[in-house]
C-alpha cells in the first residue's frame, strides 16, 4: 500500500531533507556514461563539464565484477576533484539484488551525497524497489547532513517492471523519470534479438501483393516493406506513466555507436512521442542527442506565431491553411517552454532561437 496523502511528502528519517513536491524541468538532453575506474574514460570527464547536460559515472552492467569497487571510489574521487557547474552528476549503482548495490548506495551519498543529483536504480521491479531506496536514501543523507534531497530515476528493463510502471512513477516523491533498458528488457520478455537498442530489420510491414488484370495476386512481385519500432508499445507507456506523474521519461542507449544516423532517428522517435532525453555511451552520441532533443529553430518559430496569433489561448484562428485553437496552442507552449529552459543553459541554442525573434 502507498502511503497515505498526508504523509506522502514527509521525510522517511528524522533530518533528512524535505521531499520535493515538483520535480525541476532542468535539461538533461544527453546522460553521458562513463566508467569512473577506467582512467582513460574519467580523464576525459573534466572537459566534459558544460558540453553535455549530465554526466553519470556508471557502477552497473559494462563494469567488470573485478573492477567494481575501484569504480565506485573511482567516482568519488572525481566528484570530489570536480567542480560541475551547470553540469549535473548521476550515477548508476548496481542492482538491488547484487553483492554491491549497497555499498554503492552508502559509499555515494555518504562521501559525495552533496554532490550526486540523481541515482539511476536498473532493473526495478515494483514501487518495493523504491520505497527501499527512499527509505535508505532519507537515513544516509540525514547522517551526511544533506540539506536537499537525491532524486531516483528508474530503468524500465524487465517485464514486471513494465507491467508496473504507473506504481513506480508514483511510489516516491524523489521519483525524478525513467529510461527504458532495451537490453535487459528483451533478454526479460524473452525477445529474439541481440542488440542494445534500435530497430530490427526482420521487425516490419509488407505492401499488399498488386494484382494482375484478372484479380490475381503476384506474390513473387516486388514489394515494399517498412521497419516497425520495436519499442512503440514500451515508451509510449513510460510517456503516459511519466506525464502523469510530473516526472521525465527518457530513451536510453543505442548500441551501434558508429550509426550516428539510425541513432538520430531512434532518439527522434522517442522525443517526437514525449521523451526529453536519452543516454550517450560513447562521445560521439552527445551532439546526437543534443541535436535531436532540443526543438528546431522552424519549430520554436512556429510555436512562437501560434502563440501570438491565439491571444489569451482560446477560439480558433488559420496558419499557413492550418487550423489552430486552444489545443494546438498548448503543444505550442509545450515546445517554447522547452526552447526558453535549453536557451538558458545552451549559449549558441540561445543565439539560434533569438535570431528567430528579430526575423519575425
Ligand atoms: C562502447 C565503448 C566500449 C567504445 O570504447 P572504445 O574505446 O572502443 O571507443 P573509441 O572510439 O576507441 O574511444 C575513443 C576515446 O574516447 C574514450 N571514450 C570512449 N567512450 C567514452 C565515454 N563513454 N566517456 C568518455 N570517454 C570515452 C576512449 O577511452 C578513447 O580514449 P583515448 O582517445 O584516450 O584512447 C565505450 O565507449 C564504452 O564503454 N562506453 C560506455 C558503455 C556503457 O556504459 N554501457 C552501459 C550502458 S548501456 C546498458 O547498460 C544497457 C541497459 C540500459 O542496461 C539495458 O538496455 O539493459
Ligand atoms: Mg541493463
Amino acid at each position: 500500500m502507498t502511503r497515505p496523502a498526508k504523509d506522502f511528502f514527509a521525510p522517511l528519517a528524522v533530518g533528512a531533507p524535505t521531499p520535493l513536491r515538483e520535480i525541476p524541468a532542468r535539461p538533461s538532453r544527453a546522460i553521458h556514461f562513463f566508467d569512473p575506474g577506467n582512467e582513460k574514460m574519467a580523464a576525459k570527464v573534466p572537459d566534459m563539464v558544460g558540453t553535455v547536460d549530465v554526466l553519470l559515472g556508471n557502477l552497473e552492467d559494462a563494469v567488470k565484477a573485478e573492477n567494481k569497487e575501484r569504480s565506485r571510489q573511482g567516482l568519488v574521487d572525481i566528484a570530489r576533484a570536480t567542480d560541475f557547474g551547470p553540469t549535473q552528476l548521476w550515477t548508476r549503482v548496481n542492482s538491488l539484488d547484487s553483492p554491491w548495490g549497497l555499498d554503492d548506495l552508502v559509499t555515494l551519498v555518504t562521501e559525495i551525497g552533496d554532490k550526486l543529483d540523481v541515482i539511476m536504480v536498473p532493473k526495478v521491479q515494483g514501487a518495493e524497489d523504491i520505497h527501499y531506496v527512499d527509505r535508505l536514501l532519507a537515513q544516509l543523507e540525514a547522517k551526511a547532513g544533506l540539506d536537499r534531497p537525491i532524486l531516483v530515476h528508474a530503468i524500465l528493463e524487465t517485464a514486471r517492471g513494465v507491467a508496473n510502471v504507473e506504481e513506480i512513477c508514483g511510489a516516491s516523491p524523489r521519483m525524478q523519470g525513467l529510461s527504458l533498458g532495451p537490453a535487459d528488457l528483451a533478454a526479460d520478455r524473452r525477445m529474439k534479438t541481440t542488440r542494445v537498442g534500435g530497430g530490427h530489420p526482420g521487425y516490419l510491414v509488407r505492401q499488399d501483393p498488386t494484382r494482375d488484370d484478372l484479380g490475381v495476386p503476384q506474390y513473387d512481385a516486388e514489394r515494399t516493406t517498412y521497419q516497425q519500432d520495436l519499442w512503440h508499445y514500451t515508451i509510449a507507456r513510460m510517456v503516459d506513466a511519466c506525464a502523469m506523474h510530473g516526472i521525465y521519461p527518457y530513451y536510453g542507449p543505442f548500441g551501434d555507436i558508429k550509426d550516428v544516423q539510425a541513432c538520430e532517428d531512434q532518439f527522434r522517435n522517442a522525443f517526437l512521442l514525449g521523451c526529453v532525453g536519452a543516454w550517450s555511451l560513447h562521445p560521439v552520441q552527445i551532439a546526437v542527442a543534443n541535436k535531436v532533443f532540443s526543438p528546431s529553430v522552424e519549430d520554436v518559430a512556429h510555436a512562437r506565431r501560434v502563440i501570438a496569433a491565439m491571444g489569451d489561448g482560446t477560439g480558433a484562428v488559420m496558419i499557413d491553411g492550418k487550423m489552430e485553437d486552444d489545443a494546438s496552442v498548448k503543444q505550442c507552449q509545450v515546445m517554447v517552454a522547452l526552447a526558453d529552459e535549453l536557451a538558458a543553459i545552451d549559449p549558441e541554442l540561445k543565439k539560434q532561437y533569438d535570431a528567430i525573434e528579430l526575423e519575425a
